[in-house]
């Protein structure tokens, strides 16, 4: 993936949904997958740019998992002048081993969230950008139909006024090919934490369902997207 498009469909969602206003200081959530860690390399890329006013930050919530080392992510960060917390916790034991949870990735992604509130107020940070992509906005769609029977997905700008942060997705407009092309180019450094239900999950269903519907609709990604876009299920 070229820098150019990738700065560019980065810049275009921050501009079409003011997620960005001049001086926001922004932590990027860092789970260490390829994902977060390409919306930090365009962000970092865009706050170079002239006309971009805005700090940034990583955050990472290291969940505990056994030989997971986030020394990769803290010399990446380093190296492109982002400064890097990482908070060290036990939630892979007290989600997978104490409490044996039934739905363990309401619960991960609950007390993850509360956490990174807590660091992004002690960073002074009122941002916090996660790096779900154009890929994502599709299966969450499509996971909400199917499990819950309504037409819902995730929205690029949400204001959380529980904790006073606001949520931003500016790789709305990216896709997860063109994400793992940049990670492979790039040399981004993956170290994705060992989650035991990672792949097995709903989630991860309506991915193959795509995957199925791609063999006889080649473009149905892009007709999909353009269907919640024309149906105005975001929000500006
Ligand atoms: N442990 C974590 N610490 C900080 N941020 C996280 C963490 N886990 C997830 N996030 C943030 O939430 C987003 C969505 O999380 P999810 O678990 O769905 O990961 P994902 O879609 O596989 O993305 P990635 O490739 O970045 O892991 C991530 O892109 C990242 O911005």
């Amino acid at each position: 993936m070229k820098l150019s498009t990738l700065y560019a469909k980065t810049k275009r969602a921050v501009m079409e949904y003011c997620m960005i206003q001049p001086g926001d200081r922004i932590a990027v959530g860092l789970s260490g997958g390829k994902d977060s860690l390409a919306l930090l390399f365009a962000l970092s890329g865009l706050a170079k740019q002239p006309d971009m006013n805005f700090e940034l930050n990583a955050v990472m919530v290291d969940m505990g998992f056994e030989g997971f080392d986030s020394t990769p992510l803290a010399n990446f960060c380093d190296s492109i002048g982002v400064p890097f917390t990482c908070v060290k916790t036990e939630l892979g034991k007290v989600i997978f081993e104490e409490r044996k949870e039934q739905s363990p990735c309401s619960m991960c992604a609950k007390m993850r969230r509360g956490i990174l509130n807590r660091t992004l107020k002690e960073l002074n940070c009122g941002k916090l950008a996660l790096g779900h992509h154009r890929d994502d906005f599709i299966n969450t769609w499509l996971l909400s139909l199917l499990r819950e029977g309504r037409f819902h997905t995730m929205q690029p700008v949400s204001y959380m006024s529980d904790a006073g942060i606001t949520l931003v997705r500016p790789l709305l407009y990216v896709t997860e090919d063109e994400i793992k092309q940049l990670t492979a180019e790039k040399k981004l450094p993956v170290v994705k934490q060992p989650c035991p239900v990672d792949g097995v999950t709903d989630r991860a269903k309506t991915a193959e369902l795509i995957c199925e519907i791609k063999k006889s609709f080649p473009d149905c990604e892009e007709r999909f997207f353009s269907a919640l876009k024309g149906a105005d299920f975001f929000s500006k």
